[in-house]
């Protein structure tokens, strides 16, 4: 309906209305920050939206730019949306992880107590001396498979693929669960394994079909941002906390809440300092 019709569902009433006043709510946020930097204007530009309102500046003559308010306001809410969620939930889903799976939690510390000191700054480098510590974020990302059916798409022209005729204007989910899932790929794919991303030495292997992030030319924006802030949050986390389920819990669910992105269920653990 809101394909054919979208300004005719604006004034229906339904569940749509609560996803349209998220989306005022977000843009109105943006916008607000938009107005503080046009106040505030920086000499030298110092983030995105500095950068954009130089560009739009620049390319004000030309019929034919794209950068304008609207599209910067949107680039800045998906950075938002894409950004957040999905780093804080697998990051979620980690910890969960290491509760159900003690000796898994337990190679972690061992590893990190052997290959940092106490004081160090934990910096991404520090992922090469942390093999396991990597194939459990790794595997994580993998098992958690929290962005299942990725970003809907749509064709922009009449397109083949292996035999299939897709149609312009066709909306296309990417089957990522498929693939990281696959058993061709993933020797026990229902299984929590960081041996997954480990070659017989212990050495950290990165997989073919490691694609929770997607792959192509719409292969996700913040792939690199999201590997550094997981690997920089769990590794310190793991350095100062045991991860236990509180006293009294023996139960954990780790079914996924199905929505946009799959959610574990809410929980309690208790971190007792190491
Ligand atoms: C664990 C963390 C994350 C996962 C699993 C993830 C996964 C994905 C996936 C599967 C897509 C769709 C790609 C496609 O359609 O083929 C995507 C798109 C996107 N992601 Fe992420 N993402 C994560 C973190 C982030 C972060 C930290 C940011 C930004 C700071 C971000 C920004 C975006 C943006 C802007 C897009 C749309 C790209 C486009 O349309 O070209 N994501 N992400």
């Amino acid at each position: 309906m809101y394909d054919a019709f979208p300004w005719l569902m604006h004034h229906f009433p339904g569940p749509h209305q609560e996803v349209f006043a998220f989306n005022d709510f977000m843009h109105n946020l943006v916008m607000n920050e938009v107005q503080t930097h046009e106040r505030e204007k920086a000499g030298d530009p110092q983030d995105l939206i500095d950068f954009y309102l130089a560009q739009i500046e620049k390319t004000k003559d030309d019929p034919t730019s794209t950068f304008n308010k609207d599209n910067m306001v949107q680039t800045v809410v998906d950075l938002l949306l894409g950004g957040t969620e999905t780093t804080s939930t697998t990051l979620l889903w980690a910890l969960l992880y290491m509760v159900k799976y003690p000796e898994i939690q337990e190679r972690v510390h061992r590893e990190i107590e052997a290959a940092l000191e106490p004081s160090h700054l934990i910096s991404y480098q520090d992922r090469k001396k942390l093999p396991y510590t990597n194939a459990v974020i790794h595997e994580t990302l993998r098992y958690s498979n929290i962005t299942s059916v990725g970003v809907p798409r749509q064709c922009m022209r009449n397109t083949t693929l292996m035999g299939f005729h897709i149609k312009k204007g066709t909306l296309l989910l990417p089957n990522l669960h498929s693939v990281v899932y696959d058993a061709e790929h993933w020797e026990t794919p229902w299984k929590f394994n960081p041996n997954h991303f480990l070659d017989l030495d212990g050495n950290f292997v990165n997989k073919e079909a490691f694609l929770p992030f997607s792959a192509g030319h719409r292969v996700c924006l913040g792939e690199q941002m999201a590997r550094v802030e997981l690997f920089i949050f769990f590794t310190n986390l793991l350095r100062a906390f045991t991860f236990q389920l509180p006293e009294g819990v023996k139960e954990i669910n780790t079914e996924y809440i199905l929505g946009a992105i799959l959610q574990p269920h809410p929980y309690k653990l208790r971190a007792i300092p190491r």
